[in-house]
């Protein structure tokens, strides 16, 4: 009997898509768990245990083995910069990260820009060789332009609809987004059979979709 694969699963917007991608790959996970507020989900039918985290939190648990795989934003990915495999682009939860400004901006001598994800804007910023000051929040990073925290942003943009309501424009876009399956750099060799067969059933369901 093979081990029990720890699966670090993202609560929130991604949770739905990848559990009904799993359930797509005949893996039948039980609707409660969509439900649940338990944090540890034991799945013995699949030989499978979910943990719930914070998105954002993911590849941590994954670079240090507390869960074998993980399910996580590739704008989270580059952001947190872990040592952790990238196996498949699961392509859920697609959106692009950009820079996002107010329609009249012109660039100033002291260049100030929100975001969520300082790691990937100073990098962006850098490449770009503009000297612009990051500032980091933790949400509505639309706010910060309109009430002049910033004259830029760096975010997520999905339909639109954030920008259209407060006035913004794209201006740039950085990269695109979709949903990874990561896993641990060890459980990859340990666990390598159910890990690959997972990777298998996963790009089968993945293929039949598109
Ligand atoms: N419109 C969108 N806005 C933000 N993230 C999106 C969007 N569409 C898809 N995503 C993906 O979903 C992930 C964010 O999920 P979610 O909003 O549940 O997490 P979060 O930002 O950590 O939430 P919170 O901090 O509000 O709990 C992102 O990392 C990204 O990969
Ligand atoms: O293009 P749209 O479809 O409008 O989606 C993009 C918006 O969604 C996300 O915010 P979220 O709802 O996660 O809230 P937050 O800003 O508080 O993180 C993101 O930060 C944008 O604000």
């Amino acid at each position: 009997m093979a081990e029990t694969l720890k699966v670090a699963m993202p609560k929130g917007r991604i949770y739905k898509k990848a559990a009904n991608l799993f359930r797509a790959a005949g893996l039948p996970i039980p609707t409660e768990v969509d439900e649940t507020r338990k944090l540890v989900i034991e799945l013995p039918e699949l030989n499978m245990e979910f943990i719930l985290a914070k998105p954002v939190d993911v590849p941590t648990y994954v670079e240090y083995g507390a869960a074998d795989i993980g399910i996580v934003g590739k704008d989270v990915l580059m952001e947190e910069n872990r040592d952790v495999y990238e196996l498949l682009d699961l392509g859920i939860a697609k959106c692009r990260m950009s820079v996002i400004g107010l329609p009249n901006w012109q660039p100033g001598i002291q260049q100030r820009v929100a975001t969520k994800y300082p790691n990937v804007a100073s990098q962006y910023f850098r490449e770009q060789g503009q000297q612009v000051e990051v500032i980091k929040l933790n949400g509505s990073i639309e706010l910060a332009p309109l009430i002049g925290l910033a004259d830029r942003i760096v975010d997520m943009v999905e339909t639109g609809q954030t920008l259209k309501e407060n006035g913004l424009v794209e201006m740039n876009e950085i990269f695109e987004i979709t949903s990874r399956l990561i896993a641990n750099r060890v459980s990859y060799r340990m666990k390598n059979a159910q890990i690959q067969s997972l990777c298998d059933r996963l790009q089968q369901a993945i293929a039949a979709e598109v």
